[in-house]
């Protein structure tokens, strides 16, 4: 019944989007999240993989859109650029503190207090085998995929280094992950600036993404009265309009549109 009823979902998510944006292309701006939604999750930060022919057909999916298309990741704007390397799109790093737009570009540097934080809390994961620490420059974060039991432990103590850290970073919590960013700024906000400047002003958001970080940009899409897609299982609570189950489905709607 499960299996059923996630197909329906797929269908009527994947059918919506492509009717969506074949029908009337000038219409509409895609937000992508990247972890999780158009990549695989893998046991490692970087042993994610990007499909060979992804990074072109984002491309041209792009020139469709006029443009329209931004990345929104939990990833420094750096390393999303490699990821999708030739091509840089319109793209807002660390859950929207870092943002290029056409209007321009904002980024972040971490403080001398947050560089030590990020070396206190370096050298206490030492202590955590298995955790691993990714520096991102004015953010930083705690994956225990690779050893769930310290997960407890490293909420505490991700806690802790948030009052450490003080008003100016938040912790955010993500698949496996605690993570601590900048406080001013989320992924909806990011969405928000993109629509200040062409080509997404005026246009009506499709996002996609599969995390706790998606829900700020969701909410932006379903007041401006576009769609929200919301990827994995059913059962994690969503302010998304629609589903999909895997990366994989996403990619194959992203192939589909760029044909
Ligand atoms: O907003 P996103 O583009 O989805 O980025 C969110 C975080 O993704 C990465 O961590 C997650 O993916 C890893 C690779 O699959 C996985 O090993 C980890 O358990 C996940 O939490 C990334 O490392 C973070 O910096 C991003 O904030
Ligand atoms: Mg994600």
């Amino acid at each position: 019944m499960q299996s059923l009823e996630k197909t329906v979902q797929d269908d009527t998510a994947t059918q919506e989007m492509l009717s969506l944006v074949l029908d009337e292309p000038e219409r509409w701006a895609m937000f992508l999240d990247i972890d999780g939604t158009l990549l695989n999750l893998a046991p490692t930060p970087d042993a994610i993989e990007v499909p060979e022919a992804l990074p072109g057909q984002l491309h041209r999916l792009s020139n469709k859109l006029g443009g329209a298309l931004a990345l929104v990741t939990g990833r420094s704007l750096a390393y999303a650029d490699a990821l999708f390397k030739p091509f840089a799109f319109p793209t807002a790093g660390l859950h929207g503190a870092e943002i290029r737009s056409a209007a321009g570009m904002h980024t972040l540097e971490a403080t001398p207090e947050f560089q030590a934080l990020k070396h206190a809390l370096t050298a206490e994961a030492e202590h955590y085998p298995g955790v691993l620490i990714e520096d991102k420059g004015p953010a930083v974060a705690a994956h225990y995929r690779l050893a769930p039991e310290y997960e407890k432990v490293l909420e505490e103590r991700m806690h802790h280094y948030a009052k450490v850290a003080g008003p100016n970073w938040a912790l955010q919590l993500g698949k496996m992950v605690f993570e601590l960013r900048p406080a001013r700024s989320s992924k909806g906000d990011a969405l928000e600036r993109f629509f200040q400047s062409d080509p997404f002003k005026d246009r009506c958001p499709i996002t996609i993404g599969d995390d706790l970080t998606d829900e700020s940009m969701f909410a932006i899409a379903n007041a401006r009265g576009g769609v929200s897609v919301r990827v994995g299982a059913i059962g994690a609570p969503s302010c998304a309009t629609s589903r999909l189950s895997s990366a994989a489905l996403v990619r194959n709607v992203i192939a589909a549109l760029a044909a």
